[in-house]
């Protein structure tokens, strides 16, 4: 479908901000008001650039306040109008947003207000303009789609539809079941928001918390599918008010929000039967199959040294370096790190690598996701890794059986494995992202590989609230934490310090492999004593497992499905490890944990800072 953006999305000068629209590849923009108003640019000087950026100017909006008033209040909106219309052109522009009222309207009488709103469509004729009358979710009267499509219909006239913005329709719970009631073209223009959960009034979390489609909790799809019934084959535009994006570089905010809209395309696509008529109007995406397998991940780090040791303390191999390269490769049960050493940028995870049934696939469906494909030099007897930049940062690499063979580069031998390790998997990899990248890395990462999103959660750190989204596959054999990094994160002397990201593995003995780790060297992350009062306060264990526990920095929780055991090893630059054993059918990550990890962290960077 044609794709276009609201301005008010975006941070910069309208100028700016038709740039970055035009430079992501979105379609067409609406243009808001305000950002009009305060351009140093004349409407023709507008006009020109969207002309010369190969953007259409799909809607002028908002026009305010306009119906269910006294007769002498609507004479002054309509000369109102006349002016705005007048204006658009100038822009050559020739839709109008009109919301439904939420300040002015004293008078609650359908057939009034259908009677202003065909006057109002009557003026539009004559400048051959066309009105999308739009309910806002708090209008004073007019609050529902529907009540607006029954306006639109008593009101009959050519040059007035509808607007649809899901954010209105789902941010109260409205049945958007009955869209495909109205027809398509009767539906002048469609705004598409997503928005989390926050328990909170329709107006503030409409105007500072709206998020791209697939960032949120509504259910997307869904009122996609109900649109594309309808046979709409005008703009899907996007609409978000969000005080993140006003602050972020309109180029990010705009490759998100084109990704956003070829996600719930294909999310839509899937729920509509293959020969409905309508389905062909939904762009599609590269399919991939299901994706369960993290083949390796790879770290970077300016101490491979102490990296190795960490690694070699858990258990992990050393299996040998690359054959014209300095990276290494180490292994543990089923989980390869590959170790490759930089100069002076710290250790941090840079890459990960999943096994795919067709690398070309997913290389073509991260492309259509809006992600540059990133390759490294090979020789022609090497495996060549496809893969791609995320937007974040990270590096998604997709293993086939093509590529498969990649090990052998570092003499690697699969049947000349250790089984002691061999029961070791990886359960679950933590990555920090950058607040103007998380809700991006969230949704191309679920939208790449398919993974789903579980409740998301804050976790307060001493430093900063920390904001963490689980996504899975659906058989959990990816498990991959995205946690957003407060703004301003630092140490307690205020230097800026790298959140770290990490790296869990499942093992099915965690004291003895604990023990055995510390034996061999590693430091784990010291708790605090209050932290295991807390465990026998709520579970009622026993001292002596308590001080067991407390000597090998194990952490607890129980539930109804089972209970977890985990261990944090000390931090290096931008990087930690996790050992983690799950009993029973316990999945989850130990609630609360994470913020006794952050805080003793915090204590740790504080106290042993010195000494490394
Ligand atoms: O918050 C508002 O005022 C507002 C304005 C125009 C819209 O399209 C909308 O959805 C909300
Ligand atoms: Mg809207």
């Amino acid at each position: 479908m044609k794709t276009s953006i609201a301005t008010v999305c975006l941070a910069g000068t309208l100028e700016e901000k038709m740039q970055a629209c035009a430079r992501a590849g979105f379609d067409g923009i609406e243009i808001f008001e305000q950002d009009l108003v305060v351009s140093p640019s004349s409407p023709a000087e507008i006009k020109a650039l969207a002309e010369r950026l190969n953007l259409s100017l799909d809607l002028y909006q908002p026009f305010r306040d306009l119906e269910g008033v006294t007769e002498e209040v609507f004479q002054d909106n309509l000369r109102r109008l006349e002016a705005t219309f007048q204006l658009m052109q100038q822009l050559g522009m020739d839709l109008i947003l009109v919301p439904s009222n939420v300040a002015t309207a004293t008078v609650d009488d359908d057939a009034v207000v259908a009677e202003q709103l065909h006057r109002a469509a009557e003026l539009a004729a004559r400048y051959d303009m066309r009105i999308a009358y739009e309910a806002l979710a708090w209008g004073t009267y007019v609050n529902t789609y529907w009540h607006s499509w029954e306006l639109v219909q008593s009101a009959n006239h050519p040059n007035l539809g509808v607007c649809l913005d899901s954010f209105h329709i789902l941010s109260k719970n409205d049945d958007p079941s009955l869209i495909p009631e109205i027809p398509g073209e009767k539906i002048f223009f469609v705004q598409l928001a997503d928005a989390p959960e926050l328990g909170m009034d329709l107006l503030p979390w409409s105007r500072h918390h709206r998020v791209f489609p697939g960032e949120g909790s509504f259910a997307m799809f869904e009122f996609m599918a109900y649109l594309t019934q309808t046979g709409y084959q005008g703009p899907l535009s996007l609409e978000i008010f969000n005080d993140v994006f006003r602050e972020t570089d309109p180029d990010i905010t705009a490759v998100d929000g084109l990704r956003s809209l070829r996600w719930i395309q294909q999310g839509a696509r899937g729920l509509l039967a293959k020969e409905h008529p309508f389905r062909q109007i939904l762009t599609p995406m590269p399919k991939v199959d299901p994706i369960e397998v993290i083949d390796h991940i790879e770290i970077s780090t300016d101490v491979p040294d102490r990296c190795g040791a960490l690694l070699g303390s858990l258990g992990f191999t050393f299996v040998g370096q690359h054959r014209r390269k300095t990276a290494q490769l180490f292994v543990c049960g089923d989980v390869k790190v590959v170790l490759t050493p930089n100069r002076a940028e710290g250790t941090f995870i840079t890459s990960v690598a999943v096994q795919v049934a067709n690398s070309a696939d997913a290389l073509a469906r991260a492309e259509a996701l809006g992600a540059t494909p990133v390759s490294r030099p090979v020789t022609a007897d090497e495996a060549r890794l496809k893969g791609v930049l995320g937007p974040g940062g990270m590096q998604v690499f997709f293993i086939d059986d093509a590529a498969a063979a990649w090990p052998e580069e570092f003499g690697y031998d699969a049947t000349n494995q250790d089984n002691t390790s061999s029961h070791v998997r990886l359960d679950h990899l933590n990555v920090p992202e950058a607040r103007d990248h998380f809700g991006a890395s969230v949704l191309f990462t679920r939208a790449l590989l398919r993974l789903e999103p579980l409740p998301s959660q804050d976790v307060a750190s001493p430093r900063g609230l920390v904001h963490s989204q689980v996504l899975q596959s659906p058989d959990a054999g990816i498990r991959w934490v995205f946690n957003q990094v407060p703004p301003t994160y630092t140490n307690r002397t205020g230097e800026p310090v790298r959140y770290p990201g990490h790296i869990a593995l499942a093992v099915e003995d965690i004291e003895t492999r604990a023990q055995a780790a510390i034996d061999a060297g590693l430091v784990v992350l010291p708790i605090a004593s209050n932290y295991y009062a807390d465990l026998h306060a709520r579970f009622g264990i026993d001292h002596e497992t308590l001080q067991r526990w407390q000597s090998l920095g194990i952490l607890y929780d129980r539930n109804a499905e089972g209970e977890f055991l985990h261990v944090y090893s000390e931090t290096i630059g931008g990087l930690f490890i996790e050992l983690v054993q799950r009993i029973g059918d316990y999945q989850d990550y130990g609630p609360g944990n994470a913020a006794v990890r952050l805080a003793a962290q915090d204590h740790y960077e504080q106290h042993h800072r010195t000494k490394r």
